[in-house]
């Protein structure tokens, strides 16, 4: 089964637009669990232009399904990680300028550096995965450095599935044989969506998690929260 990890990012851009707190990012994670979201996912970045610290910790008491925390691992970032003691911690190579996540880690250049942060967070229980590009060789890395699982970054795919999705979807499905073969878990994410998901977990069907935000939160404005959880729950089964 591919578990839903929706990214509620969005629900905390919308909040800070107008400095109150409608809508409310912990009663959106209550509710997005009973439509049958099997994980909550965060990213609090830096300049907190979305979720904030203290989302984290006010959700870190409610969320009862899967709780993952996303960021660039500098030390206020692990800090937080380990007073939350989320079911996981994805590791993203961000810099702190940049619109949206937009690469993966080298695995093989910070091997030493993914290697301590990644031991850290396994110390203490939490679940670690890496952000890598559709690349053997960082799948590779990524064994090494010691990770739970990989998160393939999927934007090169949602940008292909149009023209040619066969064409489109190689790369995912090449990397993802291999990091079952290293034993690694393996998760996905970035730009997928409603028109895109149903065809990469029918090829990936040993996936274990999917985390998406952007495009839900935007279909939802739309269709409803409920209803769209509930066809991305469908289209994954
Ligand atoms: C790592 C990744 O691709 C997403 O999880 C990321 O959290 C999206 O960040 P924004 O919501 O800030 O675009
Ligand atoms: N790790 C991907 C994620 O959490 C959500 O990415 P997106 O669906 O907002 O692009």
């Amino acid at each position: 089964m591919i578990r839903l990890s929706v990214n509620i990012n969005k629900i905390a851009t919308l909040r800070n637009a107008r400095g109150g707190n409608t809508p409310d990012v912990v009663e959106a994670a209550k509710r997005l669990e009973s439509f049958g979201a099997q994980g909550i996912t965060v990213h609090p970045r830096p300049d907190e232009r979305h979720i904030r610290y203290a989302d984290v910790r006010d959700l870190t008491q409610v969320v009862t399904t899967e709780f993952n925390i996303e960021g660039n691992p500098n030390q206020k970032f692990i800090d937080l990680v380990l007073e939350a003691k989320p079911a996981q911690v994805t590791l993203v190579p961000d810099a702190e300028d940049v619109l949206t996540s937009n690469a993966g880690w080298d695995t093989l250049k910070h091997k030493d550096f993914l290697t301590e942060v990644i031991s850290k967070f396994k110390t203490h229980g939490i679940r670690t995965s890496i952000f890598v590009d559709p690349q053997v060789k960082m799948i590779q890395g990524a064994a090494e450095v010691g990770a739970d699982r990989i998160e393939l970054y999927t934007e090169s795919y949602a940008q292909g599935y149009s023209e040619d999705k066969i064409k489109a979807i190689q790369p995912y499905i090449i990397c993802a044989e291999e990091a079952r073969q290293l034993g690694l878990g393996i998760n996905a994410g970035h730009d997928l969506s409603l028109d895109n998901i149903e065809f990469f977990a029918q090829k990936i069907p040993f996936l274990d998690e999917v985390s998406i935000g952007h495009a839900l939160i935007s279909e939802a404005l739309y269709d409803g929260l409920e209803p769209v959880v509930k066809s991305y729950l469908k289209k994954l089964s």
